[in-house]
């Protein structure tokens, strides 16, 4: 198997993705268990296969699965890791029946910027917010929230210049923007680089190679990150509870549970860090994605538009944005073709069993959705952008219940998918309404996957005002 989907892969590169590693079981399996060892190997001395999972992303993750099936083990930045893909193995973690799998993984890579975030709370007290939680993503919020978006998308999108236009950094910009105006609508003042900046080091920390607090490190700038934005929320609690404003830090200061639980200041504080970061990248590199496909592919373009035009100007209400169904499956295709979150942590907290494989308690895990996402057994030419296939008539998401999985499933399935789909719509909506926009037939991006995905030269494409 060849690099296929990482234009510009390096001999090297190749060489790492073509190599035959020396098979090794992982563990022994308990006598009488009837269970199988985990296949797979440990890659390079040192790196282990570190450098094929940060340089070719999806290309290695398929190669796994095609190598040892749906449940394989390596080594990979210093731990020994085991990878879970393919419809079946991700649904058994996914289900979680014996609560044998914890968020736990998470922490390993995010947890001193990202702690008390709900996607890494477990169980009981991961139930207990989570609950709270969907009190702030309510259909009346969310409509309240979509007044922040829409007025933001037409401000930045409306301000962007024709000619060669680099849409990445564009849209981080503008995101980082709406998610400022609907976090909280009107606490940022003077305090608002300060404070991106502050999100930005906290979100990049957790992908620090230097794994420690060395001067100078993104580790250090983001745990000073993360103590700019702890301060400034802590100061803000009060005025929020008593406020009535619609944003997302009023509404976790006010959500209740049925029996008027509600989240403390220091919850509310951990919360909104989360959240940021949770909305964020993932939003811009879904219209990221979007503008890429739709720019190549000039008749799905023209399409999308011709459904925004008839929707009207905007600002578009959430009935309005429901309505838009080629632009739905132009980002649902686009989310298959790049999953935002690539890959989901997870560590075993007692041992356990995927398909018949023996897991043993503490083990990292990591499972791949993108890999789902690329399976022939569940699509027809997967490489092939085609929206339709998300039609009615076809339905290939329905193929398995984790074919398309870009918001994750089970407990900790993805609270801001509704909001999130309709955020990437507003914006996305303006796009079509105000230019048009190409990228030559030969032009192929580059993800670059050391973090979330996210277009190496910035996808530029070639942007003319309407
Ligand atoms: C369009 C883009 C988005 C994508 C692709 C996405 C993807 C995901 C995924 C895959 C997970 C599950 C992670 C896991 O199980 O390990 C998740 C969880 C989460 N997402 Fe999103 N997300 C998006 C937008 C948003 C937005 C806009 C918000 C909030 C405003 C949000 C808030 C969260 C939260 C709080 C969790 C944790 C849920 C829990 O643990 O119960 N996401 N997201």
């Amino acid at each position: 198997m060849s690099a296929t989907h990482m234009p510009g892969a390096t001999k090297f590169d190749e060489w790492l993705l073509e190599n035959t590693w020396r098979r090794k079981d992982f563990g022994a399996v308990p006598a009488g268990s009837g269970l199988k060892p985990i296949p797979g190997d440990s890659g390079l001395p040192l790196l282990g296969h570190s450098l094929e999972a940060l340089r070719l992303g999806l290309d290695f993750g398929l190669k796994r699965y095609e190598t040892y099936g749906p449940v394989s083990w390596m080594k990979a930045f210093g731990i020994n890791l085991v990878g879970i893909a393919g419809g079946d193995a991700i649904q058994v973690v996914l289900t979680n029946k014996d609560k044998a799998f914890s968020q736990q993984g998470w922490t390993y890579f995010i947890g001193p910027f990202f702690k008390r975030g709900l996607m890494l709370l477990d169980f009981e007290e991961h139930m207990f917010h989570r609950r709270l939680m969907q009190q702030a993503f309510t259909r009346p919020r969310i409509m309240g929230y979509l007044e922040h978006v829409a007025e933001e998308a037409a401000r930045g999108v409306d301000a962007w210049q024709p000619g060669t236009f680099h849409v990445y950094p564009a849209m981080k910009q503008l995101t980082l923007d709406i998610a400022g105006s609907v976090f909280m609508a009107s606490e940022l003042g003077a305090e608002k680089d300060a404070l991106n900046k502050a999100f930005v080091a906290t979100v990049r920390a957790g992908t620090s190679l230097v794994r420690y607090a060395v001067p100078g490190s993104r580790w250090n700038a983001g745990l000073q990150g993360r103590k700019v934005l702890e301060d400034f929320f802590r100061r803000n609690v009060p005025a929020k509870r008593a406020s009535d404003s619609n944003d997302l830090f009023a509404g976790l200061c006010h959500a209740r549970d049925d029996d008027g639980e509600a989240f403390t200041d220091d919850d509310v504080v951990s919360h909104m860090i989360f959240l940021m970061m949770a909305a964020h990248d993932t939003s811009t590199i879904t219209t990221t994605a979007a503008a890429y496909f739709l720019g190549k592919d000039r008749d799905w373009q023209d399409r999308a538009r011709k459904e925004c035009f008839a929707a009207g100007p905007g600002p578009l209400d959430i009935d309005a944005l429901e309505g838009l169904r080629d632009l739905e499956l132009v980002i649902k295709e686009s989310l298959r073709l790049v999953a935002p979150v690539p890959t989901m942590a997870r560590k075993t907290v007692k041992d356990t069993e995927v398909l018949g494989h023996y897991i043993p308690a503490d083990t990292m895990i990591g499972l791949g959705p993108w890999v789902n996402h690329m399976l022939p057994d569940y699509w027809t030419n997967p490489d092939d952008f085609d929206p339709d296939r998300f039609g009615e008539e076809r339905r290939e998401d329905k193929s398995h219940r984790y074919a398309w999985m870009p918001f994750g499933g089970g407990a900790h399935k993805c609270i801001g998918m509704h909001f999130g789909m309709l955020e990437v719509k507003t914006l996305l909506h303006r796009m079509l309404t105000t230019y048009e926009w190409s990228v030559p037939q030969d032009y192929r991006v580059r993800w670059d996957s050391t973090s979330l995905p996210a277009p190496s030269d910035g996808l530029p494409v070639a942007l003319k005002r309407l």
